[in-house]
């Protein structure tokens, strides 16, 4: 393993990402902004950065993939499961964060389903966490549908700040 990734969280203080491909359904602009509002929701609770890179060399990799995708864990079709993200200290794979491009991926609409909100929850795990029994909290199992005024619960701000302590205001 890398001496950075201890097998439950990054032991660096900012996580690069890069994008390895994109939805077709959204401009690569909102995917963007979609992306880094939810890492910033992680970011602005716990002692942890990010910086967006180019290149496959990042820490979290994002991608689209349908069915196989080239992991052990393929996506069914529209609906059932909607991402998956891999923990850090798995190796290459660390932090790479997979959407199942069966979904309606939409930004700002109760329509479809919400590429934020879910990054926010994979996010979290490509962080360290697992998911929560709290219901409403962003690391619960299940998708509860868009909501504008989503956040992290005191579930998740506890478990993040567990990990990487609270963001300290350098
Ligand atoms: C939390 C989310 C962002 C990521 C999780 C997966 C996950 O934990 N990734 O890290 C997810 O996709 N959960 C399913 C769980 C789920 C709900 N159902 C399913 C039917 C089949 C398979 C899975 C499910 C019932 C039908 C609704 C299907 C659409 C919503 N899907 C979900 O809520
Ligand atoms: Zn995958
Ligand atoms: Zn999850």
């Amino acid at each position: 393993l890398p001496f950075y990734a201890v097998g439950s969280k990054w032991e660096k203080p900012t996580v690069t990402y890069s994008f390895v491909s994109y939805t077709s359904q959204l401009q690569r602009g909102q995917q963007r902004v979609s992306i880094a509002n939810a890492l910033a929701k992680w970011s602005t609770q716990a002692n942890i950065n990010f910086r967006e890179v180019s290149g496959s060399s990042a820490d979290i990799l994002i991608s689209y993939g349908r069915g196989n995708h080239g992991d052990s864990y393929p996506f069914d079709r529209e609906g059932g499961t909607l991402a998956h993200a891999f923990f850090p200290g798995s190796g290459d794979i660390s932090g790479d964060t997979h959407f199942d491009d069966s979904e309606r991926w939409t930004v700002g609409s109760s329509e479809g389903t919400n590429l934020e909100i879910v990054a926010a929850h994979e996010f979290g795990h490509a962080l360290g966490l697992g998911h929560s029994n709290v219901p409403g909290a962003l690391m619960a199992p299940y998708y509860s549908g868009y909501d504008p005024n989503y956040g992290l619960g005191n579930d998740d701000i506890q478990a993040i700040q567990s990990l990487y302590g609270v963001r300290t205001s350098s």
